[in-house]
């Protein structure tokens, strides 16, 4: 049985991956910083779940009318999108420069790991970052990919991100 459950992670300090030279916030730490989070209350609930094997056989992809509620109810920020006849998270951000673009994917990489579930990522025109969230053992939307895209909402960009807004057609 997997020990990943879907119920959120102890409270605890957060700790620090001296790999990714980062630190994680810990439940406590994300509770106390809630009233500064620009978050809803809802993404918070689900950035604290944890994704499952995307292999157990009890991981369907859903439909697109869940997947529309789960975005409305759930994930801000995100829209869905049909590549190759597979549904998708799909978001985009303008970041700083080129580096501070991998920086961002440093951070993202952390919760892939760390979840088990990892985003296709893109950096193009140098300072566009695009990443795309489904589960590909399904080739469809599951639950781990709602959670996956909450987690990176929760990530704290502010020193990441250009002043101008990330546009569609770039
Ligand atoms: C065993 C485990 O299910 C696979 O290694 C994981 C890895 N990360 C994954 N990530 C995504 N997005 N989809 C998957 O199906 C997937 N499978």
């Amino acid at each position: 049985a997997s020990s990943r459950s879907l119920a959120p992670k102890p409270l605890g300090r957060g700790r620090y991956s001296p790999h990714y030279q980062m630190y994680t916030r810990g439940q406590d730490e994300i509770k106390m910083s809630r009233r500064w989070c620009h978050d809803s209350p809802e993404n918070q609930e689900l950035a604290k779940k944890s994704c499952v094997p995307c292999n157990s056989k009890d991981v369907h992809s859903m439909s697109e009318d869940s997947a529309k509620k789960w975005l409305d109810q759930q994930v801000n920020g995100w829209e869905l999108k049909t590549e190759g006849g597979i549904l998708k998270l799909h978001r985009a951000w303008k970041v700083k420069n080129f580096v501070k673009g991998l920086e961002f994917f440093q951070l993202v990489a952390a919760i892939a790991q760390e979840e088990g579930h990892h985003p296709d990522l893109h950096l193009v025109g140098w300072n566009n970052v695009k990443i795309d969230v489904w589960t590909h053992s399904v080739r469809g939307l599951t639950d781990n990919d709602f959670i996956l895209a909450a987690k990176i909402n929760d990530l704290k960009l502010e020193g990441l991100l250009s002043k101008k807004k990330a546009t569609a057609q770039e």
